[in-house]
């Protein structure tokens, strides 16, 4: 197992369990309400904050941001897991595409198509599957999302074909984390709240994003097993 990476720069021990926000503001607050005392700082290089830290089941915890993106969520994955990481849950954001989805709400992955560049250089072509059992222990409504490369998108049509598809909402890195993981023949899952609604423009408050991320933690974490 490496000590050092390149762009992870650990200065705590990374635990079996991690989870990955894309935002390393999230992966702070995550790691305060879920570590018991101060989390100690894993890494602040390049701007990915990462915490470690042992959570109330007395077991370590790793948060790390993964950045946005496939390209730096699998670079990060990558060395969280030279760096000893064996289950790795993202906690995200992501846009609704389907109308039944309401801003503030958890939905978990049960599949990610590859609509990103990062999974499909992998060797992504057809949806990506989480770990069954990391899955099935997210109390969230579970649903096909799709993880894509643009943000502000210029083409409708794409969303389009993605609802035709069967994805009811929208995100960037949960393939690439599902092909990095099961390259490596790991767990991997994920969690979002939704954040925006992609047909209206529509977007949470900075209040209820920060409630609704808090409950995205009390799920994520207790889906998380320590071994
Ligand atoms: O909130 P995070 O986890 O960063 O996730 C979503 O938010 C970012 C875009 O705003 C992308 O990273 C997307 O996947
Ligand atoms: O619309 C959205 C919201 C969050 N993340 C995305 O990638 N898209």
């Amino acid at each position: 197992m490496s000590t050092e990476t390149l762009h992870l720069r650990p200065h705590e021990p990374v635990a079996e369990r991690v989870l990955l926000p894309g935002d390393p503001g999230r992966a702070l607050r995550l790691a305060q309400q879920l570590i018991t005392g101060v989390p100690k700082m894993l890494n602040h290089h390049r701007g990915l904050w990462g915490y470690s830290g042992i959570a109330a089941d007395g077991h370590p915890l790793t948060v790390q941001a993964t950045g946005m993106g496939g390209p730096s969520a699998a670079i990060v994955a990558e060395e969280l897991i030279m760096l000893g990481a064996r289950r790795l849950l993202r906690v995200g954001t992501c846009g609704a595409l389907s109308a039944d989805l309401q801003l503030g709400q958890l939905l978990s992955a049960e599949a990610a198509l590859p609509g990103d560049g990062a999974s499909r250089a992998l060797g992504a072509t057809r949806p990506l599957a989480p770990d069954p059992k990391l899955q099935a222990a997210l109390q969230a409504p579970a649903g096909v999302i799709v993880s894509a490369d643009l943000f502000y998108d210029p083409d409708p049509r794409r969303a389009d074909g993605w609802r035709a598809d069967g994805a009811v909402a929208i995100e960037m890195e949960a393939a690439t984390l599902f092909a990095v993981a099961a390259r490596h023949g790991l767990a991997a899952a994920c969690v979002c709240v939704v954040s925006d609604i992609v047909s209206t423009h529509e977007r949470i408050g900075d209040e209820a994003l920060l409630a609704a991320e808090e409950e995205m933690g009390r799920v994520a974490f207790a889906a998380l097993p320590a071994a």
